[in-house]
């Protein structure tokens, strides 16, 4: 005992000197059993002190260290056919295969390469996204691709609604003055209400002002729900830098602010879920809105968990977050393309005239077909996320085969189990063999004029050909790409091609010389968050 008492005073520090160098040699120097054969992005000379300063410039410069221009071009050697390690301060290296790669990439199933999991780490979901069974079991995911994917069609009306409410809330309907405003606090507004709209519709909102909701929605749910998990990347590289032991004690701390801006939200829904639980009405049966759909998803598979308010509510928190922020930071990002290119008088006379047509050819309509046919809209959009993707990783996949895997090729390294692999969107969308003037923003980039005589039924009315926005593919991964591509990318296609027509047909945007630069941490990147644009309402436009 008074052994003990005296080692105390050194054991204790000791343990926390071996801890932090532990800590220390595992982010900066282990090459986490990747073969020595495979060149480490940004250490020139492959040893242990120039590979510990290119895992800090991943911190920041991640894009930096993919267009390196000096000794090795990495995007080059991933052209030339050889993998290369991106690495990561935060989420461990990665290692980042050729383009040749992709389709031996895509064949692996899960159980062999499984993307769900680098997600799961990325986020540390299990403890920002509420409950651990949200990112394991992705519900969410089916309910979106089986039931709001194939329903999306009979919500273009209220999300055309509510477009033309959010804007005239957000950017005002001055038609004589020029307004600045902070474009990803607006679109944060104008996405919040857009998506709600649809993915809790009628419950949250009685359109019609009442005492409650003065401006005929639930602001008080809105507010929370564009706020849940804003900050979730720097929440899950706050947890990600305390080993696994530590992080669910660590985890619900930094987690608090969007545990108690979830219980806001939950505050709204679990009535919602009472009612159509406990007695519902035939009106309540009829109900298309996220609640109704996992209720029922949950009946068909008879699983009482998922069936419970809290699962419902979490997940669909969860969801919330991945549809609004993703959605965001891509409209931000087209605003300051569109405000920053010379392009943009004539884009939006293009956008004009073909809304023109499709809606004479459909009766006046916008529905499905007419907003698929009007393909420059999808154009302006990919060029955008082509240049500012968000999640610019691409495909990135962990070794889940306990034995690892060999990469394909005669010389083909061996990754061990836990290794992320990949390939990376940013050099690809980049590469000038590829899109030529790769940096520039060409909005028309994904159009075709088709000669007058082959105009057909799919064909836009104004002759013009193009590029869906959702098809995803190796040379186009702002949704990522492959079975797990972004289930949720057919929504926000019709969220964002309504939100970009209402602006070109509605408001005129000033022209700057310079587009704000997208910030990077780690491998993601997003506009400044409080970098502004001027705009002003067209004449004749408001009713
Ligand atoms: C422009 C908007 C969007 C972009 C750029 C985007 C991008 C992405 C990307 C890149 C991924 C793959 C992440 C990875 O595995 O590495 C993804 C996954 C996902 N997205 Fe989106 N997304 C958008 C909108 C949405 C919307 C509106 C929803 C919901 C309605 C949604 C729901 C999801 C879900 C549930 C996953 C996970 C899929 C899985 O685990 O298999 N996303 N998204």
């Amino acid at each position: 005992m008074i052994l003990i008492h005296h080692l105390l005073p050194v054991l204790v520090p000791i343990g926390v000197l071996v801890s932090l160098a532990h800590w220390l040699f595992c982010r900066f120097f282990w090459r986490h059993a990747i073969p020595a054969t495979i060149p480490w992005a940004g250490s020139h000379d492959g040893k242990p002190l120039s590979q510990a300063r290119a895992v800090i410039r991943s911190l920041f410069d991640t894009r930096g260290l993919l267009v390196d221009s000096t000794e090795n071009n990495w995007s080059q050697y991933s052209q030339n056919g050889l993998p290369y390690v991106l690495p990561n301060l935060i989420q461990g290296p990665e290692v980042i295969l050729p383009q040749t790669m992709v389709d031996w990439l895509l064949q692996q199933p899960d159980s062999v390469l499984d993307q769900n999991e680098v997600n799961r780490d990325f986020l540390q979901a299990d403890f920002t996204m509420l409950h651990p069974k949200v990112a394991t079991d992705t519900v969410h995911g089916e309910v979106i691709k089986k039931v709001l994917t194939r329903r999306l069609g009979e919500f273009t009306g209220d999300v055309l609604e509510e477009v033309d409410f959010a804007f005239r809330s957000a950017w005002g309907v001055d038609t004589d003055d020029w307004k600045t405003i902070t474009a990803y606090d607006t679109m944060s507004e104008v996405i919040t209400r857009i998506s709600n709209r649809v993915l809790v519709g009628l419950p949250l909102f009685c359109i019609r002002a009442t005492a409650n909701h003065p401006q005929g929605r639930n602001e008080d749910y809105l507010y929370y729900s564009s706020r849940f998990a804003r900050f979730v990347i720097l929440e899950s590289a706050a947890i990600h830098l305390f080993p696994q032991f530590l992080r669910p004690f660590v985890a619900p701390i930094v987690t608090l602010f969007d545990y108690r801006r979830y219980l806001r939200m939950a505050k709204h829904i679990i009535p919602i879920w009472k009612r159509r639980t406990s007695a519902p009405m035939q009106d309540d049966k009829q109900k298309s809105d996220y609640v109704q759909w996992c209720l029922d998803f949950a009946d068909d598979r008879r699983d009482p968990e998922e069936r419970s308010s809290d699962m419902i509510s979490k997940r669909l928190a969860a969801l919330t977050f991945a549809a609004i922020q993703s959605s965001v930071i891509t409209s931000t990002n087209l605003l300051f393309d569109l405000a920053a290119s010379d392009q943009t008088p004539e884009l939006f006379n293009l956008i004009r005239k073909e809304v023109d047509l499709e809606l004479e050819f459909e009766n006046g309509a916008w529905n499905k077909n007419s907003l698929a046919r009007m393909v420059t809209l999808d154009s302006a959009l990919r060029e955008s996320m082509r240049l500012g993707g968000f999640v610019s990783r691409g495909i990135l996949k962990t070794v889940a085969a306990k034995d690892g895997i060999k990469l394909p090729g005669p010389d083909g390294a061996h990754l061990p189990y836990g290794t992320k692999v990949g390939v990376h969107a940013y050099p690809v969308h980049y590469d000038e063999e590829i899109y030529p003037r790769a940096k520039e923003f060409d909005p028309l980039r994904f159009c075709l004029l088709t000669p007058e005589e082959n105009i057909d039924e799919k064909t836009s009315k104004s002759g013009i050909r193009g590029i869906p926005l959702v098809n995803t593919s190796p040379i186009f991964m702002g949704f990522s790409h492959g079975r797990h591509a972004c289930p949720g990318r057919f929504f926000a296609t019709q969220q964002l091609k309504l939100v970009l027509a209402y602006v070109a047909l509605n408001y005129e945007i000033f022209p700057i010389p310079v587009r704000p630069q997208n910030k990077w941490l780690i491998g993601s990147s997003g506009p400044p968050l409080d970098a502004t644009i001027t705009i002003r309402r067209r004449k004749g436009t408001v009713a």
